[in-house]
């Protein structure tokens, strides 16, 4: 984040001629083979120090690294500065240098512990207490609607930043759900997705959350202006909104505008990144569904792992390490993408959720000096719940022609022990036998012993695993709050260290910005064909053939 090119660094130039004169010697099997204490040199364990017991196995053995290499991306990670760009980010700097902004989600699970100085943070506690108080208040029945009922629905309205923190966290931790209050979530602008929620709904026992960081956003607006209507044709009232309408934001005077009441808004600050806010207000959904505690053990969680990483020397900090083995694939190997695929049914928006997490985050090209990278920065992230994936897409993760270095995640127990945990070992022997056969793969001698003489050559290739597919496998016993809370906090810091070493900035996000402008200009242009102006012939004819069939 020193706005450097990762190019210039030592460590970088040294790093691309290891792989250019020993790429081919990097083979797996080999590397295991050469040394029996491969998993122990490259496997770290974290225990939280203190907060609730949270345990993680990262083994990163599987990997097309030795020694040196790691050595040497060890050596890059201290060239780049990302220590100094770490604390920085702990003690609220504003390193996120084109907003002129602290980047603080580490101060909103902090528990007054690192000492940080930014305005906003002293309210933290605060705002938790809000969160508490109206969280029970609604869970146990006190909160009532404008009818007298107790509430059973709650719809977050909320997009991006606003809306995939808590879907994700609220699959996760189902186990821990209060399952007679039923969460929604709607994010689309399309009419599709409020209408069908709606249909869901009762006007006297549902609360809508309206989450917005800036609060102009045009689909989470729309969208609850359209829930406000819909109330408001059954409830009459405009005082019963108080009752059934609450915001998160930081922008008080577009919500009080909006007619919520500023007692029912819950604050956060400009310091805390829409894709790092699930730890804010914005996780209020979280609140309600998991119980308070719960989301205090989330972020207790988290907050382990954010001590870890600040408090950890490099070689055995799990976010670094996670980082510079994904540097060393993106940058050198040339792979594209990145796979996160946890087996557990409970995580199967994980992917989903770092898609933006990582995507948002780490897709730049310019440095925060404002040089053009020469080289690659964030991946494509993507990847779907284990076993689902095995039967779709991991046919080209195992013998494509594409390098797809991923993480699998996995909890040694379940929730759901069911058939005294027949399902769950069945799910853990395929969590151990994808990375194993990814690593090992399976070769021409094997399968045509298999086969037996009559195969044929075409046939014999077609069964050949190449192998030498790495990736990274994370152990934890078992999907808790806190568990959760570190493993989302592992990956943020992962994509803090990348961004840093690639030197750009990872907070800010200009490039959702262009679209939305043209988009605003073309409503505008959209009732005749003779407002179409100003676009390509493509855009223009598309526009027409939309203005030819429209029905309002
Ligand atoms: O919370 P807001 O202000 O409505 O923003 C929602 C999302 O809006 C998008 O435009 C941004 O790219 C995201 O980062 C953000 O999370």
């Amino acid at each position: 984040m020193s706005g450097r090119l990762a190019s210039e660094y030592s460590a970088w130039k040294k790093l691309q001629h290891i792989y250019d004169s020993d790429k081919s010697k990097l083979i797996l099997k080999d590397l295991f083979g050469q040394d029996p204490d491969r998993f122990s040199k490259f496997s770290v364990e974290y225990a939280s120090k203190d907060g609730p017991d949270v345990t993680l196995l990262l083994d990163y053995s599987k990997n097309l690294i030795t020694p040196p290499i790691l050595d040497t991306l060890l050596t890059l990670a201290k060239e780049a500065e990302v220590e100094t760009y770490r604390d920085k980010m702990f003690a609220g700097e504003h390193i996120n240098t084109s907003e002129d902004r602290a980047v603080l989600h580490v101060a909103l699970r902090n528990f007054n512990d690192f000492q940080i100085q930014e305005a906003g943070t002293e309210e933290v506690n605060s705002v938790l207490e809000h969160m508490k108080e109206f969280s029970e208040s609604v869970r146990n029945g006190e909160w009532k609607g404008y009818t007298g009922k107790t509430i059973n629905t709650i719809v977050n309205i909320g997009i991006g930043g606003s809306d995939l923190g808590p879907v994700m966290v609220i699959e996760a931790l189902k186990p821990y759900s209060k399952r007679d209050l039923t969460a929604h979530f709607v994010s689309n602008i399309d009419g599709t997705h409020i209408a069908e929620t709606l249909r869901e709904c009762d006007p006297e026992r549902t609360i809508f959350i309206i989450a917005s960081k800036t609060f102009t956003t045009q689909e989470t607006i729309t969208n609850a202006e359209t829930a406000k209507e819909w109330f408001l044709s059954s409830a009459k009232d405009k005082a019963h909104v108080a009752k059934h309408f609450v915001a998160l934001s930081t922008n008080t005077k577009a919500v009080t505008a909006f007619g919520i009441d500023e007692k029912n808004m819950f604050q956060f600050w400009d310091w805390v990144g829409g894709r790092y806010s699930l730890w804010s207000a914005i996780g209020l959904s979280i609140a309600l569904v998991i119980g308070f505690n719960n989301f205090e053990q989330l972020l207790k969680g988290a907050h382990g792992m954010d001590k870890h990483f600040k408090e950890t020397p490099l070689e055995k900090n799990l976010p670094v390490l996670l980082a510079l083995v994904g540097v060393w694939y993106n940058d050198f190997y040339g792979a594209q993408t990145h796979a996160l695929l946890p087996y557990d049914q409970y995580l199967h928006k994980f992917a989903d959720y770092f898609q933006q997490g990582d995507m948002e985050s780490n897709g730049k090209t310019v440095t925060k000096g404002g040089h053009r990278v020469n080289y690659e920065t964030g991946p494509i992230i993507w990847g779907a719940a284990g076993t689902n994936g095995q039967h779709s897409f991991y046919q080209l993760v195992h013998q494509g022609t594409k390098l797809i270095p991923a993480d699998f995640i996995a909890p040694a127990t379940t929730h759901n022990p069911i058939r005294n945990s027949l399902h769950h070992r069945i799910l853990l022997s395929n969590f151990f036998a994808q990375p194993e056969a990814l690593a090992f793969g399976k070769t021409e001698e094997q399968v045509r012993k298999e086969l037996g003489s009559g195969a044929s050559e075409a046939l014999i290739k077609s069964k050949v695993f190449e192998g030498n597919k790495p990736s990274n496998s994370i152990m934890f016993p078992l999907l808790t709050p806190a568990t959760l809370g570190a493993l989302v906090a592992l990956y943020e810091h992962k994509i803090f260290t990348q961004g840093v070493i690639w030197g750009i900035n990872s907070f800010d996000q200009m490039g959702v910005e262009l679209g939305k402008v043209l988009a605003k200009n073309i409503l505008a242009q959209l009732e005749k064909p003779e407002d179409v102006v100003g676009h390509d012939s493509s855009t223009t004819g598309l526009i027409h053939y939309y203005q030819k069939y429209r029905k309002e």
